[in-house]
């Protein structure tokens, strides 16, 4: 018997979208205000399902401050973060700036940073340690290329990451963290991991932060699942134990769309 007030869920469900390098500031807003009506159409609980978007950086100050004029309840956060304070940094975007801009959340290390910026485990344990400064809750992306999940390596590498990824962070820290499981072989194909697949690693990566950081970790990180998540695919990943949330890509620039993936319960066959 569970004690669970939030269906099958323990932790509350993140449902979150990552922009990427699309929507301008002006699309930005209008694509987050066609979302806000949407799901006040449908009378969408926020207190149960949470809901997040990540512009590209140049639209937070307007997300920002339609967030405030009318009061909505999607949160926001950035793409990336320096691992800095402050200085030197040319082209580089400050924790505390993101903090000023109101970004709950910031991504660390995307498969995107990894692959096309070079980012290492080394350097993202320091992004993660500076969104930690300033108190904005690290989504740290994890998962593996085509290659690994052949070799069948998949669950040793992504949890390698992991590690590599919060090194030095408490186990407070460790408390807010969210992760997100996002094998680079399903992201932007069309070629979604199965429910199952999911599953494995969500679990997978969950006792590594209860062995890494002790169990009440585990049972309060939200480990999320991304790539190719859709409306028509979500409700049955999300339907899996392990699994807190998506990390959704393309199908976050479709407001109708993203909608009804944060709606997924309403898909949900209940057992
Ligand atoms: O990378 C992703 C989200 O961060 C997933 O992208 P797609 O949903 O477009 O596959």
């Amino acid at each position: 018997m569970t004690t669970s007030t939030n269906g099958k869920f323990n932790r509350k469900p993140l449902i979150a979208g990552n922009w990427k390098m699309n929507m301008d500031h002006v699309q930005g807003i209008t694509l987050l205000q066609k979302l806000a009506w949407t799901l006040a159409d449908a009378e969408h609980d926020y207190g149960r399902v949470e809901v997040a978007v990540f512009p590209p950086f140049t639209d937070l100050r307007g997300v920002q401050t339609l967030t405030m004029a009318d009061d909505l309840k999607v949160r926001y956060g950035a793409q990336d973060l320096s691992a800095h304070d402050s200085g030197a940094y040319t082209g580089e975007i400050s924790g505390q700036f993101l903090s000023r801009l109101g970004c709950e959340y910031v991504l660390v290390g995307h498969s995107e940073r990894r692959a096309l910026h070079g980012e290492s485990n080394d350097l993202l344990a320091t992004k993660v340690a500076a969104a930690y400064r300033y108190s904005i809750t690290p989504v740290l992306c994890v998962g593996e290329g085509l290659e690994i999940r052949q070799a069948g390596t998949h669950v040793e590498y992504t949890l390698e990451q992991l590690r590599g990824s919060l090194a030095g962070i408490t186990k407070e820290q460790a408390e807010t963290l969210v992760v997100a499981y996002e094998p680079v072989w399903a992201i932007g194909t069309g070629e979604v991991a199965g429910p199952e697949d999911a599953q494995e690693l969500c679990a997978a990566i969950r006792n590594e932060l209860s062995s890494l950081f002790g169990i009440d970790v585990a049972s309060k990180v939200r480990v999320l699942y991304g790539g190719s998540v859709k409306a028509g695919n979500a409700a049955a990943i999300l339907a899996q134990r392990d699994v807190d949330g998506v990390l959704v890509g393309g199908a976050a620039l479709d407001a109708a769309e993203f909608a009804n993936i944060v709606r997924f319960e309403h898909h949900l066959v209940t057992d």
